[in-house]
């Protein structure tokens, strides 16, 4: 599945948030947003899936006018794993994630065997097993975290959107998260703040500013001192970790 997104504009009361953007997400791409805080990543994913109004401008998943079509429909394609995950009545691991079979049934359609082994499959993924009849309200946030990821994988997408998908996460499950979302072989679009993580997982990378796209290209041709520091204000020197070959960066203020 591919995604499109051709002259999109956020507006949010009198300012532009998101301007005149354009992005490609090719089938099976791991596609990374980076961008310093307030530069419109969530803004622009918001828009994509639908929670926020774009005030001009397509998106396009194959051939589904996602801006047109109906919420369900969407959601028959696409998944989400959002920054905050509140909610305020409690269900068991379990039932959250079975939400994630919504999408796919009809008004009061039982839970088929299906539907369970696909829970279990999620489940047995994002290492929540041991969880399913705990209270959701009472994990911890890393926790609910992987409860979300979870759901999303239950709903089976075929184009998943992460914001900030590792937020309260522990280094293990930051690793687990990618590796778990990047093994499910589908095409991802996602907004990370760890650039050394983002290099690793992301065939390709969009890097924005104020609103727009300000370099685009694979992690080798975005990540340079020049354009971290244009992004961040920040001094920034890129090199190759002789022990795990992966791109890394120092940081300072200048
Ligand atoms: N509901 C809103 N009302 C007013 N301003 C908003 C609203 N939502 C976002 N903004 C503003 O839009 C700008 C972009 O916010 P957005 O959350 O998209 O940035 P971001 O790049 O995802 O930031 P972060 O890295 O901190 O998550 C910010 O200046 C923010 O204050």
């Amino acid at each position: 599945m591919e995604l499109t997104v051709d002259a999109i504009n956020v507006k949010i009361g009198p300012r532009r948030i998101v301007k005149d953007l354009h992005l490609h997400v090719k089938p099976g791409q791991f596609v990374g947003i980076i961008g310093a805080n307030g530069c419109g990543k969530s803004t622009l994913l918001k828009s994509i899936y639908k929670s926020l109004p774009a005030s001009g401008g397509t998106v396009f998943l194959n051939q589904l006018d996602v801006l047109k079509a109906p919420a369900k429909k969407v959601s028959q394609k696409l998944g989400v794993v959002g920054q905050f995950n509140e909610m305020s009545f409690d269900l068991t691991v379990m039932q959250m994630v079975l939400l994630g079979r919504t999408p796919h049934k009809g008004l009061l359609e039982q839970d088929t065997s299906k539907d369970l082994a696909i829970v279990e499959d999620a489940l047995t993924r994002t290492n929540l097993l041991d969880y399913k009849d705990r209270s959701f309200l009472a994990l911890s946030g890393g926790e609910k975290q992987r409860v979300v990821l979870a759901r999303t994988i239950a709903q089976q997408p075929e184009f998943m959107i992460l914001d900030e998908p590792t937020n309260h996460l522990d280094i293990r499950y930051q690793l687990e998260i990618l590796n778990c979302v990047k093994g499910l072989g589908i095409t991802v679009l996602a907004a990370l703040h760890d650039l050394e993580m983002a290099a690793e997982y992301c065939d390709y990378i969009y890097a924005m500013k104020d609103g727009a796209v300000h370099t685009q290209g694979t992690p080798e041709e975005v990540f340079n001192s020049e354009t971290i520091e244009a992004l961040y204000d920040v001094k920034c020197q890129t090199f190759t970790n002789p022990i795990t070959g992966h791109l890394n960066f120092v940081y300072h203020i200048k």
